[in-house]
């Protein structure tokens, strides 16, 4: 069976994902399955997403180091969560020294429950790495060299490569979900948004391509969202991802976040800041996007050599590239790796001579800071996890640690892991940072960093269901409500004085990033309200039409109450729940990767 490997034929894969996977089934022996979780012995808490907690364990069979990353159930009865499925089937495929490897699955039991209904507590078994990029910037002792930055954006490409080459969309690339370890290796993690993408490959010389099918918009942390994701493009390419390595290039530059939008809006005003305003010389085709719909903005050029003008002509140059408005011609990863920029001095680090740091996790990040996350409130309708044991309390001295913790150490209700000033900003100004001194050669960095507030989580804001008919936002933790204005008045909020407004991106909407909820990735039609804007719900509008068109959003909008009567009208629709979940489990499996 051919192993996915670096360089594959462009075209080697093509067809359905099912074809897809089964020509690229990992061999047995990279992948042993599912042990249990006392295999393990607990070392501490790395982190904790919207999506997962991550936990540094010590095998006690090989006595490798490894990370396990606990799936979180919303809801016990709507089983497992289709993201943490589609991120398992995907990792399982991968195999590159760029890529992060999924070792096996762990399985926790209640042991001492007597509820026979209680479901077992899923684990995602990766090799530890030391860091994550989004905490090594943050960590004040840490200085990044020019050779060290190229050496890891070399790494990051060549991992991007493979997974676009193996048609892999992976959707939600950031700095803190590129993890790095001691020995200078940078792998690309977190696959929950990953996708099998249908179209070509990039090739050579062919930037991003085009794609012929629509792919859902609500995709990629805001922060590294591109413009034409922002505008609504459906029918987007690996250029997504590209973008998104450009803004962490950038990230390295400059030691903090170079996009930070407090909006969708706000979001698309700084990208026009700094790659200048579109035309339709500069990216083509723009106008007709559905979010640039009565789009008004002064024309302003580009300011991105002014900016980065400290970090030299080639990290400009390359940055241009990676940043192109114009999505069909934004470079690809194969051809980054060509750029001069990688040839010029200083050359690149070896991976083995980049000096190793201190541990720098999510929660390493609120250390450096000197700040403790508070606790937000508990979700309405159910817990995170699947109840209270966490890990069957048996033998490692951790009871509890599951569970009662997915809540309490929730960061900020500003949806984020940081907080956010006193007015809702996020403390990140941007204009200071042409100002500063290239990272590599800043000696003062510990006192002179910027104020990163917010390392990057996607906006969980699910603006169309946040708000219930009672006018009261749904109190489940996960939404950004505080930013939230009740109305959905569209159009016409314009961005800063002068600057973007109109119908396309509302500063009073953001997109939304779909989460381990329970109804994630769910298809059929017992769908709470909020789920319209929730991952591959465009996508499937238009399927759910074809199939008689039962249930319409709108409609379903307007009779929408609380959380309580939606799950009874849900109850008295499905007549054979275990059926339905059948049924469910088996779209699921196979829709995958479509979505
Ligand atoms: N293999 C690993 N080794 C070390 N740390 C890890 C590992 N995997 C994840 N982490 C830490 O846990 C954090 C969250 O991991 P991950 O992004 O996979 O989970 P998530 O729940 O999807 O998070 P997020 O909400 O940030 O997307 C990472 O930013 C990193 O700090």
């Amino acid at each position: 069976m051919a192993l996915p490997s670096q360089g594959a034929s462009p075209n080697a894969i093509e067809g359905s994902p099912r074809t897809f996977a089964k020509e690229h089934q990992r061999p047995q022996n990279t992948f042993s399955g599912c042990s249990r979780i006392t295999d393990y012995e607990v070392l501490g808490k790395l982190g904790e997403g919207t999506f997962g907690e991550v936990h540094r364990a010590r095998s006690r069979k090989t006595g490798a180091v490894v990370a396990l990353k606990k799936i979180l159930m919303h809801n016990e009865k709507d089983g497992f969560p289709i993201t943490a499925l589609r991120e398992i089937k995907l990792l399982k495929l991968l195999s590159h020294p760029n890529v992060l490897k999924l070792e096996e699955m762990a399985v926790e039991h209640h042991q001492k429950s007597t509820d026979k209904r209680k479901r077992a507590i899923m684990y995602m078994v990766t090799p530890y790495m030391d860091h994550d990029l989004s905490g090594l910037l943050e960590n004040p002792s840490v200085t990044f060299t020019e050779p060290q930055i190229k050496c890891y954006l070399l790494q990051l490409l060549e991992g991007l490569r493979y997974l676009h080459d193996n048609h892999i969309l992976h959707r939600d690339m950031k700095a803190a979900n590129l993890l790095i370890n001691n020995q200078g290796i940078l792998q690309i993690a977190d696959f929950g948004l990953a996708r099998h993408y249908d179209e070509e490959v990039p090739r050579a010389g062919h930037g991003g391509g085009e794609a012929r099918r629509d792919y859902t918009t609500l995709v990629v942390t805001r922060w590294y969202r591109p413009p034409e994701l922002l505008l609504h493009l459906r029918k987007y390419t690996t250029a997504i991802d590209v973008w998104g390595v450009g803004c962490v290039f950038g990230e390295m530059l400059i030691g903090k976040p170079i996009l930070s939008g407090d909006s969708d809006a706000n979001q698309l005003k700084i990208i026009f800041d700094l790659v200048g305003t579109p035309t339709d010389e500069t990216m083509p085709g723009w106008r007709s996007l559905p979010g640039a719909e009565g789009l008004n903005f002064r024309p302003q050029p580009s300011s991105l050599s002014q900016r980065f003008r400290d970090y030299g002509s080639g990290a400009i140059s390359l940055l241009r590239e990676l940043l192109k408005l114009d999505w069909k011609k934004r470079i690809n990863a194969i051809d980054a790796l060509e750029h001069p920029y990688f040839k010029n001095d200083p050359l690149p680090a070896r991976a083995g001579d980049i000096p190793t740091f201190e541990e720098s996790h999510e929660l390493d990040r609120r250390k450096f800071r000197g700040q403790k996350a508070a606790p937000p409130p508990a979700p309405k309708g159910g817990t995170v996890g699947t109840g209270p044991g966490g890990w069957g309390g048996e033998s490692n001295g951790n009871q509890g640690f599951g569970d009662r913790d997915s809540y309490g150490h929730r960061p900020h209700q500003n949806g984020s892991r940081y907080p956010a000033d006193g007015n809702g900003a996020y403390r990140n100004s941007q204009p200071q940072e042409a100002r500063r001194p290239p990272a590599w050669r800043r000696d003062d960095r510990p006192d002179n960093r910027p104020d990163t507030r917010l390392p990057p989580r996607p906006p969980p804001v699910d603006h169309v269901g946040v708000w219930t008919d009672t006018g009261r936002p749904i109190q489940d933790g996960y939404r950004d409500r505080d930013r939230l204005p009740r109305s959905r008045a569209g159009g016409g909020s314009g961005v800063g004085s002068g600057g973007v407004g109109g119908g396309g991106a509302r500063s009073d909407v953001d997109t939304y990033i779909p989460t381990y909820g329970p109804d994630a990735g769910r298809r059929d039609d017992r769908a709470r309200d909020d789920r319209r804007r929730r991952d591959d719900r465009d996508d499937r509008d238009d399927r759910r039409r074809d199939r008689g068109g039962r249930i319409d959003y709108d409609d379903r909008r307007k009779g929408s109450g609380d959380d309580r009567s939606r799950n009874s009208r849900t109850r008295s629709r499905s007549r054979s729940p275990i059926r339905d979940r059948g049924r469910a489990s088996m779209e699921r499996d196979r829709d995958v990767y479509r979505r």
